[in-house]
């Protein structure tokens, strides 16, 4: 762990120049609601200024007292409670507006994240940087901006106050106010280092943060539960777990003990520089030039003076805290990079596909260091069933998502009915295809939602749900399609792999897609299941393109076309009888299926 350090110069300077954000947030703080921005600023302009104008009139009483005038002391005094009232209303009106515009805000911001999270592509929600910084704004978006909104309005409060008080104090003695500003100023340094140092130390703490939870996952969730079990992982991984959450509390720890003692010595040249000012006032009051009432305010005020001096110092120690983070989130929130559309700017919109073609793709993922899919050429025509075939690793996957659109690809490499897929309305194109993924979704909602995610126009058309269920073999499940599945709710039941599977399927099965593209659909279902799947998919993909993914040559062979891919290259292409011929591996992999099968089960 760094030992705590003063900042230097140039960290001053760009700390402060990270307060160029705040014009930036105040818009963000405007839009989330006109009307109580505008009132709260109104508000704590007042609640400013009336503290003064009572400590005044407070003074005044004390004189009015000490000259014996009953009268005007008790007309003194309606005027002090009276203002002594106003300013437990405004406290009051202010706690309501900031409670009001905290939910306003929140909810705004969290709008504003949800809406650009679905914007982005997959490519840049996979990158682990982004993610990180997803997860530092997700974790903290509920209280860092709200705080920089409550810190400029006290800002707003504090700088009212001390204009009002200080004028008092400079024709009295305008020395005095020198007393009041130099610890203040002295001690900045100390506080803006201890703050930089935590918004640090909270920045590295959000990267162990993923791990932390990732590992409190692994020990508290269902999914992992049986491997955590039988492979006896359990003191493995609370063990690493504890040694990232011990680093994580002692160094939250460390800055505690920094700002513990940086906050002493300060209260302590404070209440020095204070004691020195009342000494001065007493040896005014006693030389006669001011009334013991005047005295007191003028003490009161120049408590306040020097409090809300303080207060300026913290709140913008606070807002320059925050305001690191605020510059985080208006750059992530608008950061045009992030975005899924950075294709072209005039998309074509798709109203039917018949025909797919790719040429000489090439494609490596992010940071990797060799390519998923070298130099793929392929013609896919409407009522074709491709078949996709390969081992692990050799690219199925990235084939399909690159034929999704969710990564870049060059301009001429993917073209849709003649027109590159950069040019093509993304949005119509999903809505045309119907498609199972490898990692399918589990929605831990109910079955109605699990099958009308596919087609969210018929989401309500119950025929048509039970329809899909049923092309997926779904016979599991009551009739009622507002059962919830899966065990984040308390009412849902759990499902087994293959059933969860034919849950997916019947999503997929919903929308009247004119390209299918399956997935490994047949990855966890029985022998009963399997046919029902492949034979709805060739019903569904008649008189459309259908592409299949699967490790099962006796799926594979059911295909016009099967495309045999070897480390990202497409070794061979045509149909069952034709690999046979060309393709040696492909016979090879075929003779250990079907003498698996005719051995019943056993290799050789
Ligand atoms: N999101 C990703 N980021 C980086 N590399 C990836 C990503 N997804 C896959 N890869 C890599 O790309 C290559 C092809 O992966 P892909 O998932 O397409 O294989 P596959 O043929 O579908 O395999 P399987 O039969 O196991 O499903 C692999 O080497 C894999 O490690």
């Amino acid at each position: 762990m760094q030992k705590f350090k003063l900042l230097t110069i140039s960290e001053m300077k760009e700390l402060f120049s990270s307060l160029k954000v705040i014009p930036k947030a105040i818009k963000i703080f405007f839009q989330a609601n006109k009307t109580i921005f505008v009132f709260s600023i109104i508000i704590n302009i007042i609640a400013g200024i009336v503290p003064v104008v009572s400590v005044n009139v407070f003074g005044i009483l004390i004189n009015t007292v000490s000259s014996m005038d009953f009268n005007d002391s008790l007309k003194i005094l309606a005027v002090y409670i009276g203002i002594s009232f106003l300013i437990d209303v405004i406290s009051s009106i202010k706690d309501f507006l900031f409670a009001k515009y905290q939910y306003l805000l929140d909810f705004e911001l969290f709008n504003r994240l949800m809406n650009k999270c679905a914007s982005m592509s997959l490519e840049e929600f996979e990158n682990s940087e982004v993610q990180d910084q997803l997860q530092h704004i997700q974790q903290q978006i509920g209280f860092r901006p709200y705080s920089i909104f409550t810190s400029i309005l006290a800002m707003i409060t504090a700088i009212t106050t001390i204009l009002s008080s200080i004028f008092m104090v400079i024709i009295w003695q305008p020395l005095s106010v020198l007393l009041i500003i130099t610890p203040v100023l002295l001690f900045s340094i100390f506080n803006l280092s201890i703050n930089k140092r935590e918004f640090q130390t909270e920045e590295r703490n959000s990267k162990k943060a993923r791990s932390i939870w990732y590992y409190e996952f692994l020990l508290t969730k269902d999914q992992s539960f049986k491997e955590v079990k039988i492979f006896n992982l359990a003191k493995h991984i609370i063990d690493r777990h504890n040694k990232l959450k011990k680093s994580v509390i002692n160094e939250n720890l460390y800055n505690s003990k920094i700002r513990l003692i940086i906050s002493t010595v300060f209260d302590f040249v404070n209440q020095l520089c204070m004691a020195a000012l009342m000494v001065l006032i007493i040896i005014t009051v006693v030389s006669g030039k001011i009334l013991i009432g005047s005295a007191v305010a003028l003490l009161r005020v120049i408590g306040m003076v020097f409090d809300n001096f303080n207060n300026i110092m913290n709140i913008i120690y606070s807002i320059n805290q925050n305001s690191l983070y605020m510059s985080k989130l208006i750059g992530f929130l608008s950061d045009n990079k992030l975005k899924s559309n950075n294709r072209s700017e005039e998309t074509k919109k798709l109203s039917h596909i018949t025909e797919i073609q790719i040429n000489n793709l090439n494609f490596s993922y992010p940071n990797a260091n060799k390519k998923a899919l070298k130099n793929i050429n392929l013609k896919i025509k409407k009522g074709e069933r491709v078949a996709i075939f390969g081992r692990n690793g050799s690219g199925k996957s990235t084939l399909v998502k690159l034929l999704m659109g969710y990564y870049l690809v060059d301009d001429d490499m993917i073209k849709i009915n003649g027109v590159s897929l950069n040019n093509i309305d993304m949005e119509s194109l999903h809505k045309l295809t119907g498609i199972l993924f490898q990692d399918y979704c589990k929605f831990e909602l109910p079955v109605r939602d699990n099958v009308g995610f596919g087609n969210i126009d018929e989401i309500e058309n119950d025929s048509q749900i039970i329809k899909s269920l049923k092309k997926a073999d779904v016979d599991f499940l009551s009739s009622d399609l507002n059962q919830q599945l899966g065990k984040w709710f308390s009412d849902g039941i759990q499902l087994s792999g293959g059933q969860w599977q034919r849950v997916a399927l019947a999503r997929c099965f919903l929308r009247d897609a004119q390209l299918y593209i399956l997935d490994e659909p047949d990855a966890a279902l029985d022998k009963i299941g399997e046919k029902k799947i492949m034979n709805t998919f060739f019903e569904l993909t008649e008189n459309n393109i259908g592409i299949f993914i699967s490790h099962k040559i006796s799926h594979v062979l059911l295909a016009d076309k099967i495309i045999y891919l070897d480390e990202g290259r497409i070794v061979a292409e045509g149909t069952h009888e034709e690999l046979l011929r060309v393709c040696p591996s492909y016979e090879e992999i075929y003779n250990l299926e079907f003498n698996v099968m005719s051995n019943g089960g056993e290799y050789g």
